[in-house]
């Protein structure tokens, strides 16, 4: 039996508005496990924390209260929870990716360099990584005249694609999905499926936020639903 690459327990998360005395939890006692070969699948209704839980394991967020263990492929936990800044760099730069519903990145950098970047980052040559980022684009129907020009000016399903592309490009141990096919159109969503289907087989563990059933039937492994939770206000 495959031993969890993630395995989160209790996590909450809340924030707090000063200014309106009110606690806001986005997550509360998130129970989940990921396996290699696996996708496990997040749902539940707008505002239950879906994406709060994956962004605490990325720690874009600093998670409340619990424990976010990742086992490294030697074996090594670590709890992405207390774990420190340079440590958490070291995993987003070789185990994990996440792959978001926007794009964050660089006004003037053209696509190509955008989809590549992650392997170069990794020590990968320039060629190599370029060659790699283009076949990603070409599959993800990415037309060959945007591949240098900055993605800021792209349409929704274009910087998805984007995203996509750099989040897969480097095929990381652990990979966070917020549904990642959200702006695509039909013929780009199968490839997308398709693609994380292969990667999935070679080993990769996912997490993903769906909304659509569609998709957790086609792609899920387990099942984690999460129920709403209850602003809290102080008088
Ligand atoms: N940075 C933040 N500051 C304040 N509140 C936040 C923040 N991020 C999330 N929340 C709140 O946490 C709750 C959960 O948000 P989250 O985006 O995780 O939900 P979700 O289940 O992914 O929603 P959706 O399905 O609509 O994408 C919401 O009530 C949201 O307003």
């Amino acid at each position: 039996m495959n031993s969890a690459i993630l395995t989160v327990e209790k996590l909450s998360k809340q924030f707090f508005l000063h200014e309106q005395q009110a606690a806001i939890p986005s997550c509360a006692e998130v129970d989940l496990q990921v396996f290699p070969k696996e996708l496990t699948a997040i749902v539940g209704p707008t505002g239950c924390g879906k994406s709060s839980v994956l962004k605490c394991i990325y720690r874009t967020y600093l998670p409340g209260a619990g424990r976010i263990l990742y086992q490294n492929e030697a074996g090594h936990t670590t709890d992405l929870a207390q774990a420190s800044d340079h440590r958490v760099l070291e995993l987003r730069l070789r185990d994990i990716g996440f792959v978001t519903q926007f794009l964050h990145c660089l006004p003037r950098k053209p696509a190509l360099d955008v989809v590549s970047e992650p392997l170069l980052l990794r020590g990968e040559n320039r060629e190599t990584a370029r060659d790699a980022a283009a076949d990603l684009l070409r599959l993800l129907n990415v037309p060959e005249r945007l591949w240098q020009v900055p993605p800021a000016t792209f349409s929704g399903g274009e910087k998805q694609r984007i995203n996509l592309a750099r989040g897969l490009i480097s095929q990381p141990r652990l990979l966070l999905l917020d549904e990642p096919t959200a702006s695509l159109d039909p013929d780009t969503s199968e490839r997308v499926i398709d693609l994380l289907t292969t990667i999935k087989a070679k080993g990769v563990g996912m997490l993903a936020v769906f909304h659509h059933p569609e998709l957790v039937r086609r792609l899920a492994d387990r099942v984690v639903e999460l129920i709403p939770q209850k602003t809290l206000c102080h008088e």
